[in-house]
């Protein structure tokens, strides 16, 4: 999926420049990020209307749609999708390992467990280390160009 999403990323890079009575991309620039916002939430509730329904064939056109948007709104907002794997592998390894919890209690209800659970033999749950703060500097926060998003009236 990924390799998808990044063509078509690099693409709309190629696209949001071109002419746009011809390019979807190239409009939807043009007329900047509160339209692109709009555009994206519109895809949202689409998907989530043609789930509602029951349409898996619309939610796949409708989702093709949102992650086109989507595309969009990062290039706009200068995100990489690189930058978007990262974080999702940076949560994996986190809940990776908050997961890990001791199998002998992992069929049994919370509250059961921790009763359950002989003081001595409780092992504390493995630390996440923590990063040292440069390894996880966040990427500066990239206000769209352009004016503040409007309410739709
Ligand atoms: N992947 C897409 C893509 N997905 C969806 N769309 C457009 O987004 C629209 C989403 O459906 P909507 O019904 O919400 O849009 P609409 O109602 O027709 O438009 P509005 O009247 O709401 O503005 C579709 O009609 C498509 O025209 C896309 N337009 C372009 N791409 C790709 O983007 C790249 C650049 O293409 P151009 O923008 O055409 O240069 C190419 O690789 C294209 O394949």
């Amino acid at each position: 999926m990924s390799d998808s999403l990044e063509r078509l990323y690099h693409a709309v890079i190629a696209a949001k420049d071109l002419d746009p009575a011809t390019s979807r991309t190239a409009r939807l620039f043009q007329r900047g990020p509160a339209k692109m916002a709009k555009k994206l939430a519109e895809e949202a509730i689409e998907v989530v209307i043609d789930a509602v329904n029951g349409d898996s064939d619309a939610v796949v056109r409708e989702s093709a749609d949102l992650l086109y948007n989507l595309s969009v709104l990062w290039v706009a907002a200068g995100v990489r999708p690189e930058d978007v794997w990262a974080e999702m592998d940076r949560r994996e390894r986190v809940q990776g390992i908050a997961e890990k919890l001791p199998k002998v209690y992992a069929d049994k209800p919370v509250q059961k467990a921790v009763a359950d659970k002989p003081r001595a033999a409780a092992k504390a749950p493995p630390k996440i280390a923590a990063a040292a703060p440069e390894k996880v500097a966040r990427r500066p926060i990239v206000a769209l160009q352009g004016g503040r998003l409007k309410k739709r009236r």
